[in-house]
Parts: C-alpha cells; sequence; structure tokens
C-alpha cells in the first residue's frame, strides 16, 4: 500500500471516474455511504448529530452523509462555513438534494452563529476541509475549529482533520482533534507521524472503490505489510546446516549491560542465524553461557577474525568509552561486509567526525530519533526529519532504519514506513532485539533492504502477537523474542490482518 500525496489522491480519483467510469458525484455518494455505514453501525448514543461542512468536496462529502443519516431516520444539523463563494459542483448538487429534505442547514459567517456544542449530547462530523486544505486555518475557520476542539465533544473527522496538512506538517497549527478519521481508500503520510497522532484519534481507512491499477504508476512511500514480506521470504532447504544460515558477530555487552547483548543473541538465534557469537569482555562470558548456552563468545581484546562471520551487529549495550570506540572503528574499517549499528555505536560515530563515511556499503544503522539527532542534527518536524532520512538514504551507501511508532526504512531515495508494532514496545531492550534479528537476516542471506523490511515487520508483528497475552505495560524485551517465532508463523496463515490500522 502506498502513501499518496494530495495531487496523487487528486488523480486517482479522476483515473477512477474516467475509468470505472464513475460520474464524481456518484464517487462522493459512495464515499459518504462508507462514512454513513461506519456512524450508523457504531451506534453512536448521541442524542444530535452536529456536520460542519466547508464548501469544498469535503463539504460535499458532509451534506451526503446529512442526507444519508436522514434516509435512515436520523435528525442530523448541519452547519456550512460560508466564505461568499460558491461550492463545488458536487457540493452545490449535494446542498441542493438536502434542502428537499430539511431545513435544519445553518450558514456561519461570523463567530455569533457558531452553535452551543454540548459534549454529553451532541457528535460532531467534521467535513470542514479535507485534501484541498492548502493554507493554514485562520480568523474564522480556526476560530470554528477552536470552538469545536474547545467543547470536548467526540468529532468524527471525514477523510482528514481539518486543519491538517496530509503530506506536510501542522505542527502549532489549529486542527481538529478528532477521536476517530475516516479517511477514504489509503493511509496518507500524515497519519503515519507522531506529531498528528493527538489530533487524528483512531483512523479508518473506508475502501471507496477508487482502481487499485493506479497506484502500479505511483513512485512514493510505501506501507510494510504482510503481503510485502511474504514475497521476500527465503524458505530453508532440507539439505541445510548450521553453516548455510551464516555465522552473525554481535559486538555488545560490557560492564552492567549484558542483558543487551543476550536479548540481541537469543533474537539473532531465534530469527534464523546458523551461529551467534558475542564479542566482549571475557568477565562476562559466564553470564552469557548460563543465560544462552547456543551463543559463543570471543573477548574483545583478542584480534577478530572477520572472515568467519556472515554479518555483524554492533552496539547495544558496549557504552560510550574509549575501549568501544576502538572497537567501532575497527570494525567500521576491517568488516567489509554488511552489518547492523546500533545504540551506543552510533552515539560513538555521531562524536566522531567522519566516522560515518566508514559505515561499510550495504549496512543498515537502526537510530531512534534522538540518536537520529546526534548524527544528522535537529529537524524542525517529522516532516523535515523524513526529508533529511530521504535525503540521506541517497548520499550514504546504507540503508536507514528510523525507530518509531511506524519505523521509516529507507535506501537509495526510497522509502518504507512498518505498519507492526505497539507501545509496548517503548522499553529497555526492545532495540536490542531488533538487532539481534536485522544480523540474523543479513547472515542468512537475506539483502540489507530485505533485511530491514522484514526484520522490522517482524519485529512489531512478535510484540503485536505477544500483547494478546500480555498487557502492554507489562511487556518485557524477552517477550518480543519469545514471540518471534509465532510472527514468522503467521506470515505463512493467508489473512492479510496487517493492512488493519
Ligand atoms: N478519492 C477521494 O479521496 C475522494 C475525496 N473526496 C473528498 O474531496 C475532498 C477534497 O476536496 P477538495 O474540494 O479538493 O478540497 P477541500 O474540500 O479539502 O477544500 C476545498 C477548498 O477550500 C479552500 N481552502 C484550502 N485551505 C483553506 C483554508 N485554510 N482556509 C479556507 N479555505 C481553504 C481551497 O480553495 P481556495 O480557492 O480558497 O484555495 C480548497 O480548494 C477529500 O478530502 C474528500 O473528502 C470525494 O468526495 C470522493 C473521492
Ligand atoms: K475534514
Amino acid at each position: 500500500m502506498k502513501l499518496l500525496s494530495p495531487q496523487q489522491i487528486h488523480e486517482w480519483d479522476a483515473y477512477t471516474i474516467e475509468h470505472e467510469p464513475i460520474a464524481s458525484i456518484d464517487l462522493m455518494e459512495r464515499a459518504a455511504r462508507r462514512c454513513t455505514d461506519f456512524i450508523i453501525e457504531h451506534n453512536f448514543k448521541h442524542q444530535q448529530i452536529l456536520i460542519f461542512c466547508g464548501k469544498g468536496n469535503n463539504g460535499g462529502d458532509g451534506l451526503a452523509i446529512a442526507r444519508q443519516l436522514i434516509e435512515a431516520g436520523l435528525s442530523p444539523v448541519v452547519y456550512i462555513l460560508e466564505f461568499g463563494a460558491k461550492g463545488t459542483d458536487d457540493f452545490q448538487t449535494n446542498l441542493h438534494k438536502l434542502h428537499q429534505l430539511t431545513t435544519a442547514i445553518h450558514f456561519i459567517q461570523a463567530a455569533e452563529f457558531f452553535p452551543v456544542i454540548d459534549k454529553h449530547k451532541d457528535l460532531v462530523i467534521d467535513a470542514l476541509f479535507g485534501s484541498g486544505l492548502n493554507r493554514p486555518l485562520q480568523e474564522l475557520s480556526a476560530a470554528l475549529v477552536d470552538h469545536i476542539n474547545n467543547a470536548g465533544v467526540t468529532v468524527i473527522a471525514i477523510d482528514v482533520p481539518s486543519g491538517m496538512f496530509i503530506d506536510k506538517s501542522s505542527k502549532d497549527n489549529i486542527v481538529i482533534k478528532a477521536k476517530y478519521t475516516l479517511t477514504f481508500q489509503a493511509l496518507k503520510l500524515c497519519f503515519i507521524v507522531a506529531e498528528n497522532a493527538p489530533c487524528f484519534g483512531e483512523v479508518h481507512v473506508l475502501d471507496i472503490g477508487l482502481i487499485n491499477s493506479f497506484l502500479q504508476t505511483i513512485k512514493t512511500y510505501t506501507l510494510v505489510t504482510k503481503q510485502l514480506i511474504t514475497t521476500q521470504l527465503i524458505q530453508r532447504n532440507a539439505f541445510a546446516h548450521k553453516g548455510t544460515y551464516g555465522h552473525a558477530l554481535l559486538i555488545a555487552g560490557n560492564k552492567g549491560k549484558m542483558g543487551a547483548a543476550i536479548l540481541a543473541a537469543k533474537a539473532c538465534l531465534r530469527s534464523g542465524a546458523g551461529l551467534v557469537t558475542i564479542n566482549t569482555n571475557e568477565n562476562y562470558f559466564t553470564a552469557v553461557h548460563a543465560a544462552l548456552p547456543e551463543a559463543m563468545c570471543i573477548d574483545r581484546s583478542e584480534n577478530i577474525d572477520h572472515s568467519i562471520y556472515k554479518s555483524a551487529g554492533i552496539g547495544p549495550g558496549i557504552g560510550v568509552n574509549d575501549e568501544s570506540a576502538i572497537v567501532v572503528a575497527a570494525t567500521l574499517t576491517q568488516f567489509t561486509k554488511p552489518m547492523v549499528i546500533d545504540a551506543d555505536a552510533l552515539n560513538i560515530i555521531a562524536a566522531n567526525e567522519g566516522w560515518l563515511n566508514n559505515v561499510p556499503a550495504g549496512s543498515i544503522i537502526t537510530p531512534h530519533p534522538k540518536e537520529f539527532e546526534r548524527l544528522f542534527g535537529k529537524c524542525a518536524d517529522d516532516f523535515e526529519r523524513i526529508e533529511k532520512v530521504m535525503a540521506l538514504s541517497i548520499q550514504y551507501p546504507f540503508t536507514i532504519v528510523l525507530k518509531g511508532h511506524h519505523t521509516m526504512i529507507a535506501s537509495k531515495g526510497e522509502a518504507w514506513f512498518n505498519t507492526t508494532g505497539n507501545p509496548g514496545m517503548a522499553k529497555g531492550g526492545s532495540g536490542d532485539v531488533l538487532t539481534g534479528m536485522l544480523s540474523a537476516l543479513l547472515a542468512q542471506g537475506y539483502d540489507p533492504l530485505q533485511s530491514a523490511l522484514t526484520g522490522v515487520y517482524l519485529h512489531g508483528l512478535a510484540a503485536d502477537i505477544a500483547i494478546k497475552n500480555i498487557a502492554q505495560v507489562s511487556m518485557l524485551a524477552t517477550d518480543i523474542i519469545d514471540h518471534i517465532s509465532d510472527a514468522i508463523l503467521s506470515l505463512q496463515e493467508t489473512d492479510d490482518t496487517s493492512l488493519s490500522f
């Protein structure tokens, strides 16, 4: 599934109108019908539905919803934000139809016409502005959105909360705070970024029958879904032995942080690496062997024969200190195969100018936003960060995994956003698990981008499976590891639950 810009959405609309073919007004009717069905099915216990409409097609949707609700026996009241200009053709057609059914249509020309909103009795449908928003809300429209937000009422936003841009930052702007957003046909970038989360609430993607073949021609961000991942899986060979699936080296752990190394190593083995060796201080070998007998250890002060390892993961729990910096510098220059670089290894690279240029081609770096900032500087907002990641993925020969609720994976100017995972993962150790998983996939011969997409997806999926039986607040990184196998097994099932959002 792809994340389209407003222009691409508009073109998709036009493509469907021409090729289905369907009249634009009928497409609006279909979109409105999906929203009306949602409202009726959810059986909101509110006594009064207030529908706020602009005069574009988003407002047209609102008018069509009002009519369909009346036809279903409800009595919504419609408020139209009046700027003096005529509405779009489909808006006007729907206004005309609505006038035949009700007189409860009010025009708002000034703040004195704002209705009193009772949060206990009213349900608000926000159809003021949709994908046609081209500037921040100001004056009357901003005052109306403030008025709705201040009422603390349940709001259902149609397509997008009014005031929210689809593909650029709306930070510090006035935006509707919706409890539900009913967006048409596909997710949009605005629902992927954390900065918009307080405004979009629960996002439901409603299928309005736009023609999917249009998407084949579109180059844009893609969502990582089950379908994408299952097509990339490498099947195990019946004649395989432990050497077939690679030996992963994990340069991880240090005094007080051996847990990071053990988590990474266990995740690495659970994700299919044939052999795992942890490079750490000799003093901690016993801890590793007690917790994970399947893992081997080599001492950090020894010279490493890099040739025997198919992949390396460096960073979890190594600490930012001179000894670790020496290991990072040596590994960057001597380990010529793809590696996963995480945590303190990233912090060490960030603190040493020019080291980023030594990262071997085909590697994967996995910063969270703070580590990203240390490496590449501050960004004003989430959208600027996404653009920066895109530019960096062209500039550098490595894959960037920017961790977050919808982890972004970028390589060579193309980017994907993950769809699995949950807030239970916001706990120490989750990142170490991911490093182990990615190292395992590289060791098995997945290419770096495939490893990043598959590893990130499975990591989130394992956590999603874990919370079926564990409260999100109680989930541990170990629980993610314990469900990696279930996640892999579930890829063999045919239903595609990953598309739900
Ligand atoms: N495939 C689909 O997704 C479908 C979408 N539908 C719905 O259509 C809207 C998009 O409708 P559109 O008419 O293009 O745009 P809006 O309704 O969002 O906006 C209308 C006009 O409002 C003006 N505008 C923009 N920003 C502001 C602002 N800050 N303040 C005041 N006015 C603003 C602008 O006109 P200007 O001439 O003033 O620049 C907009 O053109 C989509 O979101 C869906 O809800 C279809 O119903 C079905 C298919
Ligand atoms: K809206």
